[in-house]
């Protein structure tokens, strides 16, 4: 290992191959072109080695993925000790080190972060790294390997992984030898601990019938094989497709879980027919989403928000019969969430529901207040956390009756089966097999919990979107000043009218969101605030959704 060497930082600095471009640590890390990304992944790795040697030692990982973006993309996210996201007043940190340009600048950024934070320098760091099945990974791999170099860092190689993998690894790594021990820091003990807690959750039900799992031609296919060499076929019969990982081109083209949110239909190739039952995962498997076809063959499609329902319902009747009060569920959306799915949480199922930003982290950090708190993205990212003290009750309550003992057994089960750190298509896709098998419910009666509102997302390009500010959960707009009273105008009309607007926070546009009672209403509506966007907000290009 070497150590902190501030000359070998400046020396071996990674030019910038496009002066001008800016880089920002958003709600997914970085993430661009691969080709801009060498300088970046230098970067980061001495930016994860500072994190370390702030946090005395422990243990940040590196993920090298862009999730659901097309191939010649790739992106990086750091991975905090409990198996999070990077803690939010770093993000800057990343920012500014990213667009450091040459080795004096980047020495002197490092210098206040390291002043900033009272960084010993020559403190202990371990940084563990994984990658997606991207070609780009390779050659973005090295340049982070030079980035933990430099600054000194106990680097290892994890390889091959799905993001939650990585997750799960760290806070395992972070955690060994303590009472909250998160399991085995291998990717078999991750499988190993999955497939036995799936397996006493479905214990004594009939086995479902297969599941036809799309992986979106990216890691969860090579890494769902490998699991189910953990679960016998009697146990649960998943069919995998799009799982060309070699092929170049393939990664998220024409599948996944993104392609079939978006588009509202099955991947080009898929042989769904009524009965069948389907799920997509992205491509670093931590989104998942499930759909069929009803018995007229219309597609039907089973989102993050439907999971949300599912998870909460199964565990509050849990929670239920195993007589134990103290233990309070909510549920976390974003403003995206289906406001049929927001209805049946608080009027049918009576629980706690709270709204918050996009992106994981708002969600998750909700979700942390709650004794159990379910949290999901209607694109199906998502996952439940069980906070500490629900974990102890549910180890230290003895059972009264052999109806409250299955009960406190299936709870026990699900904190494991569950990745707690993220969302992770895996995970999640065991959750909602562990319920249906125990219902032994089709998607269909799955699907009959609540109907969706029509809903529709339009993209509008504008000069700025960085002049559209939001409050309460990005659900009104504050800025500019006068649109949100238009926009409610508009809404007023509409029976079950709901709309608003936000700027992206991983693409240049602002997004319209709008649902209505019909799908003609909620085309209308979307199509009147997008205009009233592109109108009063500097639009670019063609009018949208005009006729
Ligand atoms: C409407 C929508 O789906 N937004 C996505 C998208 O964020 P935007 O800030 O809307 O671009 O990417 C995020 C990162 O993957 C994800 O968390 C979020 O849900
Ligand atoms: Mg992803």
């Amino acid at each position: 290992m070497t150590s902190f060497d501030y000359s070998s930082i400046k020396s071996n600095i990674i030019a910038h191959k496009v002066e001008s471009y800016t880089y920002t640590y958003g709600t997914a890390g970085f993430r661009t072109k691969a080709e801009l990304l060498d300088s970046v992944m230098y970067k980061v790795g001495i930016l994860a080695t500072l994190r370390s040697k702030k946090l005395g030692g422990a243990t940040i990982g590196v993920m090298i993925t862009a999730s659901h973006n097309p191939e010649e993309d790739n992106g990086v996210k750091l991975v905090d000790p409990r198996g999070e996201m990077l803690e939010q007043s770093w993000e800057g940190y990343a920012t500014s080190l990213a667009n450091a340009k040459g080795g004096d600048a980047l020495a002197e950024v490092v210098e206040e972060i390291v002043a900033a934070n009272k960084i010993d320098t020559e403190a202990p760091a371990a940084v563990i790294y994984g990658y997606d099945t991207r070609p780009s990974c390779a050659e973005l791999v090295k340049c982070l390997e030079l980035g933990l170099e430099v600054s000194g860092a106990k680097a290892t190689n994890f390889g091959l992984k799905t993001t939650p993998m990585l997750h799960y690894l760290v806070r395992c790594i972070n955690t060994a030898n303590t009472s909250d021990s998160y399991g085995e820091p291998t990717e078999e003990g991750y499988y190993k601990k999955l497939s036995e807690a799936f397996k006493t959750s479905v214990k004594g039900k009939s086995r479902l019938s297969p599941l036809t799992v799309d992986c979106a031609n990216g890691v969860g296919a090579p890494k769902l094989r490998e699991f189910l060499r953990y679960l016998p076929e009697d146990v649960l019969s998943v069919n995998i497709m799009n799982d060309d990982v070699t092929s170049l081109g393939k990664l998220n083209k024409d599948c996944g879980a993104d392609y079939v949110k978006t588009q509202q239909r099955a991947p080009p190739g898929s042989k769904i027919a009524p009965g069948s039952r389907f799920c997509s995962y992205d491509g670093d498997a931590d989104r998942i989403v499930y759909y069929f076809v009803d018995s007229n063959g219309t597609f039907r499609l089973l989102d993050g928000d439907k999971i949300a329902g599912l998870a909460a319902m199964f565990i509050m009747e849990l929670v239920h019969d195993a007589g134990i009060s103290s233990i309070k569920v909510g549920v976390v959306q974003t403003a995206y969430a289906n406001g049929s799915s927001t209805n049946y949480l608080t009027k049918v199922l009576n629980v706690p529901v709270s709204c918050v930003s996009t992106g994981v982290k708002h969600l998750h950090h909700e979700a942390e207040k709650y004794d159990v708190g379910v949290y999901f993205e209607a694109n199906g990212h998502g996952t439940v956390l069980f906070s500490p003290e629900a974990l102890n009750t549910i180890k230290t309550t003895e059972a009264k009756t052999p109806a409250q003992k299955h009960a406190i057994d299936q709870l026990q089960a699900l904190t494991e089966l569950i990745n707690q750190t993220v969302g992770d298509a895996i995970s999640d896709m065991l959750l909602v097999e562990t319920i249906l098998t125990n219902r032994q419910w089709t998607c269909e009666e799955w699907n009959q919990a609540y109907t969706d509102l029509p809903n529709r997302l339009v993209k509008v390009v504008v000069k700025d979107r960085h002049i559209f500010k939001t409050t309460n959960a990005e659900r009104q707009l504050v800025e500019p000043v006068g649109l949100q009273g238009e926009i409610d105008a508009l809404v007023a009309k509409y029976a079950n009218g709901r709309s608003f607007v936000r700027a992206s926070g991983t693409e240049d546009a602002v997004r319209v969101y709008a649902e209505a009672s019909t799908r003609a209403e909620t085309d209308e509506l979307a199509s009147k605030v997008a205009q009233l966007v592109y109108d009063r907000a500097g639009g670019v290009g063609g009018r949208p959704l005009s006729s």
